[in-house]
């Protein structure tokens, strides 16, 4: 197996534009994942309804900031599995509890999610 070399390390302002760019490699990979692109829907969705039931700025922000939540617990647990798949091509318990224990991170981001929205838009 060959060994790529990592890129040089930066600082300063080549640091900045480095992480931004390896953000947005991140995205593109993420951009892949079934779940992210209906999360994704889930948060176009109520951001919509937010806009027509005609909810405040900061109400709309705060959708949008536990959007963002949801889209980075979702990029660490892709990261997770990324890793568990690559540790453990074949079925074992601790991937699993890996596994499972990331996708309950998920779920409980959503559940924030909607209940943040069921208190705005319907109490
Ligand atoms: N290598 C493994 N060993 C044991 N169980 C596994 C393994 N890979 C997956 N699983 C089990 O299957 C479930 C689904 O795993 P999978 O890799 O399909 O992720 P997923 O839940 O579909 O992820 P996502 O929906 O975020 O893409 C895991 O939560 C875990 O219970």
């Amino acid at each position: 197996m060959s060994v790529q070399e990592k890129p040089p390390r930066k600082s300063g302002v080549a640091h900045f534009f480095a992480a931004a760019s390896y953000s947005l490699a991140g995205l593109a990979r993420l951009a892949r994942e079934s779940a992210f692109r209906q999360e994704l829907g889930l948060i176009a969705g109520l951001l919509l309804l937010f806009v027509v039931l005609g909810a405040s700025l900061p109400e709309t922000l705060g959708l949008l900031g536990l959007g963002l939540l949801l889209i980075a617990i979702e990029a660490l647990n892709t990261a997770l599995e990324v890793l568990v798949d690559h540790l453990s091509p074949g079925w074992s318990a601790w991937a699993k509890e890996a596994k499972d224990l990331g996708s309950l991170a998920v779920a409980c981001t959503i559940g924030l999610v909607l209940i943040y929205a069921g208190v705005i838009l319907i109490w």
